[in-house]
């Protein structure tokens, strides 16, 4: 069930109309819901079904506090890529012993800091992070837990910018070179080789490329176990893609009962998801204001207070997000806008050639925008970044308080 339903020709966030929150709190704003969140989540859990396993909600796709402790308080485990990340998860009330560190380059102090909080492992990128990693735990007289990310070269069909599992891309170690890599981890003293994982890309709308991988990591893992090297957990990453147009992705359980079926007669190799996007995108709507409208000779536009430095998916990858009224009912004609923010860039868009009838001071939605929406938010132009909201039911939580303009110079010193 959609918690973003009209409601009376309104539209509602769970139980509370979404023109009253934007009201009360202003424009740009985030509204989350956490029945959203909740239910996302245990479609991935429920659905592994009794294998041994780990559902890790990729911080990066929303790292919101309010978004990290709801799904703390299911027991989620957390892939983080960076000690920022690990420090939300810490402060929200995640469990260190759930997480799983991810990333191309992690520096040595977040290397230490991980080891502190007793992390579940690090998913290892390359030879020289092995080398690193076994370093500063023995600077620290500890083993640390480690995986390797291995690139499996299947092609995941989504866009150049967020496929990450071919060879020409920056992440993991090759397949060729991946029995030599576990070979030196093994041999590292300070290293305890427990598992192996991958990542093949973002917003993937098929099963086959992650099962293809799947299957690429079982031979590894069975290759491994002939040197004597035995790996007790297998995380397949994340990637699992979602609706914003006319995509067809997998439903989680369809997806997830897909990994676990892999797994069959391998119990003690606990399955490791790493699901971002599927889980928070839909949690998640921008809520923006007419400003203007305005009639060009060519093209009608929305100017909106919202902009690309707020939402910059529309802009970075020509990302398609629906854009709906708050309030149904209208009397203003119904044209073809682009959607466009106060930002000076011919790029800031939040949608192009959209049927919409608008009127100025009128209340738009961009709709899936849970999911590396505010994370990805900057100053550009100085503008405050939005405040984010969380709904539960009809209570109605800030987040995130909308940034002031004192905010924007936080830090920086002038010279006398
Ligand atoms: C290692 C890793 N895990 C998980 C994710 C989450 O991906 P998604 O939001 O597509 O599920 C990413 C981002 O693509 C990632 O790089
Ligand atoms: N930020 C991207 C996805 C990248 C995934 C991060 N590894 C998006 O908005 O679609």
């Amino acid at each position: 069930m959609d918690h973003f339903q009209y409601q009376g020709g309104k539209l509602f966030a769970e139980d509370v109309s979404v023109q009253s929150i934007a009201q009360e709190h202003g424009t740009p704003l985030y509204i989350y819901s956490r029945a959203t969140l909740e239910r996302h989540w245990h479609a991935f859990n429920d659905a592994v079904g009794t294998h041994p396993h780990l559902i890790c909600y990729a911080v990066k796709a929303n790292s919101n506090l309010g978004v990290l402790s709801v799904l703390a308080k299911l027991g989620s485990g957390f892939d983080i890529v960076s000690g920022g990340e690990l420090a939300r998860v810490i402060e929200a009330g995640g469990d260190p012993a759930k997480v799983v560190f991810s990333g191309v380059a992690k520096k040595p102090e977040e290397i230490r800091y991980a080891l502190e909080q007793g992390i579940m492992c690090f998913n290892v990128e390359s030879e020289p992070e092995l080398q690193r990693i076994n370093q500063v735990a023995q600077d620290m007289n500890q083993t640390a837990s480690i995986s390797l990310r291995i690139n499996p070269d299947v092609d995941a069909g989504t866009h150049p910018y967020i496929s990450t599992g071919l060879k020409a891309n920056k992440f993991g170690i090759p397949r060729e070179r991946a029995v030599a890599a576990y070979k030196l981890a093994h041999s590292l003293p300070h290293l305890n080789v427990v598992g192996m994982d991958c990542h093949i890309g973002s917003q993937l709308t098929q099963v086959q490329p992650f099962v293809d991988a799947l299957d690429r990591l079982l031979l590894l893992v069975d290759e491994l176990a002939e040197y004597g090297i035995h790996i007790s957990h297998l995380d397949v990453g994340g990637g699992l893609g979602v609706k914003y147009l006319n995509e067809r992705p997998p439903h989680p359980k369809e997806y997830a009962a897909a990994m676990a079926e892999r797994m069959t007669g391998r119990e003690n190799l606990k399955l490791i998801l790493e699901p971002g996007r599927a889980i928070a995108a839909n949690a998640g709507i921008l809520v923006t204001q007419v400003e203007f409208v305005k009639e060009g000779d060519e093209k009608h536009f929305a100017i909106v207070d919202a902009a690309m430095n707020d939402l910059i998916r529309p802009a970075l990858y020509a990302a398609w997000q629906d854009i709906i009224r708050v309030e149904q009912v209208t009397s203003a004609p119904t044209r073809t806008y682009d959607v466009v923010g106060p930002v000076c860039e011919t790029g800031d868009f939040l949608g192009k050639d959209r049927q919409l009838a608008v009127a100025e001071g009128d209340y738009l939605a961009v709709r899936g925008a849970g999911a590396y929406g505010f994370v990805m938010a900057s100053n550009y132009n100085s503008r405050c970044r939005p405040a984010e909201i969380m709904v539960d039911q009809q209570r109605v939580h800030v987040v995130r308080e909308r940034e002031k303009q004192k905010d924007l110079w936080k830090g920086e010193h002038k010279l006398t």
